[in-house]
């Protein structure tokens, strides 16, 4: 059984930064989906089957799921706390939050709230840094199991330079990992991202079990940060005295390849660029939590010269917003005080086909190409009178779109679809 989907359609058929055309937008457009939750075909609206359901959403925008590939299950309830930057953040605010998540219970409550509030900005997919508590990480895959969010994450791994209680052993974290790993391997939504947090919170001996991991399992995912902020450069360069640079540490341990997620990034070394492109590395650009933490702005130009696929996250709760659309606008800004220009078409593309292409998960998702899976969200500026007035006097669907970015928000998102079928969390 086929239904069709009416309203504007917006998603990307290429990669916008290499060539001009891959934004398209149908206005009075269609998405029809099959009974197995796929997509059937999309087009204008007198190009869809007849005879089938329809839905009409009128004036609204249908997008792809977005993708937010960063963020922090443990720290949802850390967001907005005042901060001198990164170090301190880490020890004041972080810490002792996501020391709360060793009670199950607690861990389970937030993890549905957290699943319900992403899926209900849009967000079909997400990169998550779970819990240090192998049980409070497998609350939240089980939350997104049920609700259907497509799920890349793993348990947080610290085993030096934090309080007592979130540190793990080298033999402890392979255990849990591999537990994880049995339980939910087997669903295509779900997927286990060995994740060390950062340098500076792991051994050697834990960096070490972390690429014997992905040695034995090659299916899995590597997620940690680097390149954050100075005085953490500094500090990595102090505790790994032999390292060429930040990412060598990573890559001494056999870390690096096309599965590795790294966030942030916003110093690197040509060299690291380099290695980074040679190793297929994916980066992850976090922009509101780069501001909030005064991290610094991100140099979008150098990694898109090198060839790195990139994403976008939300880094809860370093970042401010539950959902990757308000990233965009952040985004923007950050780019304009480098004195770049981002093009509505390359924004979008970061949060859905190009972070699809980043995680190897195209074939599925990011755009509405027949045969990939029906995630998308519609975006309604209806019922805002000032953004629909602002929106009637753009020149072209494409600067609609834009202002979209800068002026719309979780709010306006009126439903999320996953595999066809509307969110009901
Ligand atoms: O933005 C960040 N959030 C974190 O929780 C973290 N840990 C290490 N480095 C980090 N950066
Ligand atoms: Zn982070």
């Amino acid at each position: 059984m086929t239904t069709v989907y009416l309203g504007t359609l917006a998603h990307l058929r290429g990669n916008p930064f290499v060539r001009p055309d891959g934004l398209e937008i149908i206005a009075d457009g269609a998405l029809w989906v099959d009974g197995d939750g796929r997509i059937a075909g999309y087009g204008r609206a007198a190009e869809a089957p007849e005879g089938a359901e329809r839905v009409d959403f009128g004036a609204a925008w249908l997008l792809p799921g977005l993708i937010d590939a960063h963020l922090h299950f443990p720290q949802y309830y850390a967001v907005a706390a005042a901060n001198r930057g990164l170090l301190s953040w880490l020890r004041e605010t972080v810490y002792p939050e996501e020391a709360a998540f060793r009670d199950a219970g607690y861990a389970a409550g937030v993890a549905r709230a957290l699943v319900a509030r992403l899926l209900h900005g849009g967000v079909t997919c997400a990169c998550v840094f779970g819990s240090q508590y192998p049980e409070a990480t497998g609350a939240l895959f089980e939350a997104a199991g049920q609700a259907g969010l497509r799920l890349i994450a793993g348990i947080t791994l610290m085993d030096r330079n934090g309080p007592d209680e979130l540190l793990t052993t080298p033999e402890r974290a392979w255990r849990a990992n591999e537990a994880l790993l049995e339980r939910y391997g087997g669903d295509p939504r779900l997927h286990l991202a060995l994740t060390p947090r950062f340098a500076l919170s792991c051994s050697p001996q834990l960096l070490a079990m972390c690429g014997e991991f992905r040695r034995r399992h090659p299916q899995v995912y590597l997620q940690t940060h680097i390149n954050e902020t100075l005085e953490e450069i500094a500090a990595v360069q102090r505790v790994f005295p032999d390292a060429w640079n930040y990412l060598d540490v990573y890559d001494r341990y056999g870390l690096l390849g096309p599965r590795t997620l790294l966030a942030h990034d916003i110093h690197p070394q040509s060299a690291e660029l380099r290695r980074m492109a040679e190793s297929e590395c994916r980066v992850i650009h976090c922009p509101s939590s780069n501001l909030f933490l005064g991290s610094g702005l991100f140099p979008l130009r150098r990694h898109v010269e090198h060839g790195i696929p990139l994403a976008l996250g939300s880094d809860i709760g370093a970042g401010l917003h539950l959902s990757v659309w308000e990233e965009l606008s952040e985004a923007y800004k950050i780019q304009r005080l480098r004195g770049e220009t981002p093009t509505a078409a390359q924004l979008l593309y970061l949060a859905t086909l190009g972070a699809a292409e980043a995680l190897g998960l195209a074939g599925e998702i990011g755009n509405f190409l027949p045969g990939k899976v029906a995630d998308f969200f519609v975006l309604d500026p209806g019922g805002d009178d000032y953004l629909d007035a602002r929106l009637q006097r753009c020149p072209t669907l494409a600067a609609r779109l834009f202002v979209l970015m800068q002026l719309a928000g979780s709010g306006h998102v009126r439903r999320t679809f996953v595999a066809g079928r509307p969110v009901s969390v």
